[in-house]
């Protein structure tokens, strides 16, 4: 029996598109004598749809569109799509109104609701906000054709797989709904996923569902969603395992995809359909994220409507980085690089952003900025008189070519890409309505030392980051011979610090025992305490990594919480 993964990047919301998507998904399989397609979790509006959820009229749409959608697909075929059902007993009872939901559409009809069991509430997920548990084991029988037994399909939608108590260690959650489904013969199990992405995180799925494979001796497709939406980047990477635990296939990471496989009804086990297709897994981290970033930019754009992006190219790394990005996703000719020289900016700066430009070939507008600074100079001149030239007036070269991008960016309807790095988000090291204007904040999740490592994988081949701007000491070129390591510790030290601090959830005094020196520790714990008010004013930043600073990351700002550091 033929089993086909489709591998969808849905538009939030876009009820009509993401059914279309589907239908076109199915038409494939069935060319391809499919009798099973299995869609992401959530597959007809998208994951995560957040608020829309608490709108009654785009819960009815999607219950339309989930009808109009079950009569236009083929009727033979079965298609698992994900949606949401309202739960009866809401009023009565209390509970949330609506389940997380998976439809078996076939016979031009919904055959069968399936409800999500366990619902993540952390970090970027909050579906207890929206959903009621479901409390049954889902599954389903297949007849693969005529005079052929049923099958016995067990159904779980993502965080449903994410509770072998086996593999973590430990019990998140009171159920385990793979040990129902077993305890129940199913035939086999498949996962209708929306997770996203973060570094190294296709390795944890693999391993942790080929330990429920041969835990439970059953074989495993795993379907999820691809493609990125706001600060989330789905990479895809579906795959299916066999009952010994051997990847069968693997769709590709970052792309939309359509997998076949086969179950073969007399083992009882899932096999590939040749040629085997098993698509490997990026070589090195940097490759992963790079897709992973320009997945993040290309969608960001296209879902919001925007073709074109302007970024400020100073001449250093971060900007440098970006543009590299913005350039593969959405091809060379749409990125402008906008130089914004100071008096205090190097020469170098200049010349290294247009060969940068040149490499990438992008265009360029160069846009001085000493006159405007003198007519800020003039204008606060009786206000400022008798005070010290200091952090305000250098942060007005920063504020100034904020302005200036998003000026550029509303006169020519582009998108403008905020150059902020992880490390700087983290200390406040960026200017509020300066640097840290725009629309998108491209590598807001990506350390200083990734942000070399990526430049530096980029150039593997050719030099498409000028050496120079690789080499030279990282400056905000806002006073005259400035560097970045004047205020913050050398950037290994302050990522290892940040790593172990938000990551890993260290206290001051673990991180001190690592071996950093206790004075350092407390500043950067204060300075990240300090720049929450500049977080929560940041544009949306791609998250890469296990814990970012956006959807997931709720603190406070007027606290204390994390100022009061002892070591
Ligand atoms: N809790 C709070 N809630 C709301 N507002 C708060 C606040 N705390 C301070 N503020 C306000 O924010 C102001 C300070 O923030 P802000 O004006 O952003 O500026 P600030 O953090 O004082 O300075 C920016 C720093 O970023 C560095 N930097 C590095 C790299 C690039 C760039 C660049 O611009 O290109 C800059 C620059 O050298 C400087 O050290 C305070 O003066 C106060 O008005
Ligand atoms: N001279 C400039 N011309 C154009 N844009 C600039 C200029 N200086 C700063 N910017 C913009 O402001 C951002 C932050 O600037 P800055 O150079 O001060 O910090 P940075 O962290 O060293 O970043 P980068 O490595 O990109 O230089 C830059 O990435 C760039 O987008
Ligand atoms: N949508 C979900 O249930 C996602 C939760 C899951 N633990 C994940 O990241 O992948």
């Amino acid at each position: 029996m033929k089993i086909a993964i489709a591998q969808l990047n849905p538009t939030i919301g876009a009820l009509t598109d993401n059914a279309q998507n589907i239908l076109n998904a199915a038409k494939q399989a069935l060319d391809l004598d499919v009798r099973l397609l299995l869609t992401p979790e959530l597959s007809l509006c998208g994951y995560p749809p957040r608020d829309l959820l608490l709108d009654p009229s785009f819960v009815e749409a999607m219950a339309t569109t989930l009808q109009q959608l079950a009569r236009d697909l083929p009727p033979n075929l079965a298609v698992l799509v994900g949606t949401v059902e309202p739960n009866p007993k809401a009023f009565t009872s209390g509970g949330k109104s609506l389940f997380n939901s998976m439809a078996l559409l076939e016979g031009g009809k919904v055959q069968q609701i399936f409800h999500k069991r366990l619902l993540p509430t952390y970090d970027v997920f909050d579906e207890q906000r929206y959903f009621e548990p479901g409390l049954q084991p889902n599954f389903f029988t297949l007849t693969p054709q005529p005079h052929y037994s049923a099958i016995k399909i067990g159904v779980t939608i993502c965080e449903d797989l994410w509770n072998d108590e086996e593999f973590w260690g430990k019990r998140t959650y009171a159920v385990n709904p793979i040990t129902d489904l077993a305890q129940l013969g199913v035939d086999l199990i498949v996962n209708l996923s929306a997770s996203p992405y973060s570094v190294g995180k296709q390795a944890l799925r693999e391993a942790m569902l080929r330990h429920s494979a041969t835990r439970f001796d059953r074989p495993i497709i795993y379907a999820n969603q691809v493609g990125s939406n706001d600060d989330l980047i789905f990479d895809g990477s579906s795959f299916a395992l066999n009952r010994t635990g051997e990847i069968v296939c693997r769709a590709r990471s970052f792309e939309t995809d359509l997998v076949l496989l086969d179950f073969d009804v007399e083992k009882g086990d899932i096999a590939s359909v040749q040629p085997k297709y098993v698509t490997p897994l990026p070589d090195c981290e940097e490759e992963e994220i790079w897709g992973a970033l320009v997945l993040g930019v290309k969608d960001y754009a296209r879902k919001c409507g925007f073709s074109k992006v302007v970024i400020g190219l100073s001449g250093g790394v971060d900007s440098a980085l970006v543009a590299a990005i913005a350039a593969e996703a959405l091809g060379a000719e749409n990125v402008l690089g906008v130089l914004m020289p100071s008096p205090y900016s190097s020469d170098h700066s200049v010349k290294d952003a247009l060969v940068l430009a040149e490499n990438l070939g992008i265009k360029t507008h160069t846009l001085p900025i000493g006159n405007l600074m003198q007519s800020y100079d003039e204008s606060w001149e009786d206000l400022f008189a008798g005070t010290e030239f200091g952090i305000a007036e250098e942060n007005i070269q920063s504020r100034i070519r904020g302005n200036l991008l998003m000026a550029i960016a509303n006169k020519f309807g582009y998108l403008l890409l905020s150059t902020g790095n992880k490390s700087e988000m983290a200390v406040g090291y960026c200017t509020l309505y300066g640097d840290m204007n725009g629309g998108l904040a491209a590598i807001a999740d990506v350390p200083k030392t990734r942000v070399y490592s990526l430049c530096k994988w980029l150039n593997r081949n050719d030099e498409i980051i000028p050496e120079n701007i690789l080499t030279k000491a990282p400056s905000a070129e806002l006073k005259p011979g400035q560097t970045d390591q004047d205020s913050l510790p050398a950037y290994d030290i302050l990522d290892d610090i940040l790593q172990r601090f938000i990551h890993e959830h260290q206290s001051a005094a673990q991180i001190v025992a690592a071996g950093h020196d206790p004075d350092v520790v407390k500043r950067v714990i204060k300075m990240v305490a300090r720049a929450e008010f500049k977080r929560r004013q940041a544009p949306p930043g791609l998250k890469i990594t296990d814990r970012a600073f956006g959807t997931g990351w709720r603190m406070p700002i007027a606290s204390k919480g994390l100022d009061t550091v002892s070591v």
